[in-house]
């Protein structure tokens, strides 16, 4: 099993239904994550796990939907008991990912995708291994970073700063993660985000039974591997 906390003695025994991918998106603050994510998953029937935070909640959003708004007692209350499968402060704020209804999206079969920050996205990493498949999403470069954040709209100026901060210590890490699709162009990122997808599923049947779609896709992947990117390439991101 892969969260193996979660096992239970008295739950029915596994079935025959191949277990979904666990795909975390990652990345800074405004670099289109959100967007990204929409593009990549219409259509699909995937489990998108809603977070839990402490920030209040922008005009608009609604409490269940975009995510779960608790008392910093209530995160922390849940987080004494494990039911986080990582959390991370951000900017001030507490944010997390509840581990139950993962699990059981993962055990009917469904994919799950999480877009969460950089430092919980290490957290999974550490915690699942391979099985979980780690996508840095990075910006062409920082100016259009700060283009993003102040076009939404969403924060102040203050808080804008804080969040290009963190987003330059970010980008240095994208080398940790296993691919790296960079959102210039939404409509390329999000068939990268697909061929991904594909790849890895593809990744856990036998070469020999490959159909020439897996093979397409596989090296679509390849080409956004994180191996291919250099240390100077990520400076000069931070630099532009
Ligand atoms: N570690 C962690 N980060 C999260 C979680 N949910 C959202 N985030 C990230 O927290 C950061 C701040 O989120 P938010 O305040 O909604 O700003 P926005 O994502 O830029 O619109 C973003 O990078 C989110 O992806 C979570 O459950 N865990
Ligand atoms: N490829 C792109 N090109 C131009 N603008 C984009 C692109 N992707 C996202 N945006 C814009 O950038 C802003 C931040 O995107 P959002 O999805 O909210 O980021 P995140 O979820 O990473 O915080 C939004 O105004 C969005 O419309």
């Amino acid at each position: 099993m892969l969260l193996g906390m979660m096992s239970d003695p008295t739950s029915p025994p596994p079935s025959n239904v191949p277990r979904g991918l666990l795909i975390v998106i990652t990345g800074a603050s405004g670099v289109g994550k959100g967007t990204l994510r929409e593009k990549w998953l219409a259509g699909q029937d995937v489990f998108y796990s809603t977070s839990w935070t402490t920030r209040e909640p922008r005009e608009g959003e609604m409490n269940g939907r975009e995510y779960v708004f608790v008392t910093p007692q209530e995160f922390l209350d849940k987080a004494r008991q494990d039911g986080f499968l990582e959390h991370a402060q951000f900017v001030g704020n507490h944010y997390g990912t509840p581990i139950e209804p993962i699990e059981e999206a993962l055990a009917r079969g469904q994919d799950v995708v999480l877009e969460i920050e950089v430092e919980g996205a290490m957290q999974v990493q550490e915690r699942l291994g391979d099985e979980a498949i780690l996508v840095f999403i990075m910006p062409p470069s920082l100016t259009e970073l700060r283009r993003r954040l102040t076009g939404r709209a969403t924060e102040t100026p203050e808080r804008i700063e804080k969040r290009l901060t963190r987003a330059v210590g970010e980008i240095r890490e994208a080398h940790k993660f296993r691919y790296v699709v960079v959102n210039d162009d939404l409509e390329r990122a999000a068939q990268e985000m697909l061929a991904v997808q594909h790849a890895e599923r593809a990744a856990r049947k036998a070469p020999e039974q490959w159909s020439p779609e897996d093979h397409a896709a596989s090296q679509a992947a390849q080409r956004v591997h994180s191996r291919n990117l250099s240390s100077a390439d990520l400076e000069q991101v931070v630099n532009s």
